[in-house]
């Protein structure tokens, strides 16, 4: 047995999830070093906090966002920016290894002209969860969502057109990208409780990037 097997990386695979939804499995898992990185970097201009709901509940994911628009929300609202509240500051840039892995996911996925201006960074710390909601703060529901699982593994769920329909159950695990578009983006969807584990590149964290067409 030589070295390198142990630092083999599975091959990629893809898992029909619905019409117009797809889970690439493994897709981002060879380049994910190199994504953590880019996300450190983008947290040190931009960093992590947990942002309140119009309702006034905190939400247990930290945020923060690169590329042209980001995604808030406060006492005032959901809505897309271009300066990060925090600091005043235009959000960092998207950095190309982000941008790449999601145009590369996209067109893997069918939808080839994807061009996001907007990733959002979400990190689940154990007990960290996020509701069924729908993505529709975007202006243009002809692009896709494509949705980065990094670090610890968590439970995606992926419902109907309406909030009551019951969702399917999707475990997500390190490198898995899940995209959708056409007739399922407008889906609800979200994540169960993140449970304790412990990720040889993130420890007990779970990061998610989730790429859009805001603007
Ligand atoms: O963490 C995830 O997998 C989902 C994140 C999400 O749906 C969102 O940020 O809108
Ligand atoms: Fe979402």
């Amino acid at each position: 047995m030589t070295a390198d097997l142990f630092d083999d990386v599975e091959q990629p695979w893809v898992e029909p999830l619905e019409d117009g939804a797809q889970v690439l499995r493994r897709f981002a898992s060879a380049r994910a070093p190199a994504l953590l990185d880019a996300i450190i970097r983008v947290t040190e201009q931009a960093p992590l906090r947990q942002m309140k709901t119009p309702g006034g509940h905190t939400m247990s994911a930290a945020m923060a966002c690169c590329g042209t628009w980001g995604w808030v929300t406060d006492r005032k609202g959901y809505r897309y920016q271009q300066t990060d509240p925090l600091t005043d500051k235009r959000w960092p840039g998207m950095p190309e290894i982000l941008r790449a892995l999601a145009r590369e996911a996209a067109e893997q996925a069918g939808y080839p002209d994807f061009e996001p201006d907007a990733c959002l960074i979400n990190r689940y710390l154990p007990g960290a969860k996020m509701a069924l909601h729908q993505d529709k703060d975007e202006t243009d529901f002809s692009q896709p969502i494509v949705s980065v699982s990094l670090g610890s593994p968590i439970v995606f769920q992926f419902g109907g057109d309406r909030r009551s329909d019951r969702p399917r159950k999707v475990p997500l695990e390190h490198g898995d990208v899940v995209v959708w578009g056409g007739p399922s983006r407008l889906r609800y969807h979200g994540v169960l409780t993140l449970k304790p584990f412990d990720h040889p590149l993130t420890g007990a964290c779970r990061y998610n990037l989730t790429f859009r067409r805001a603007g």
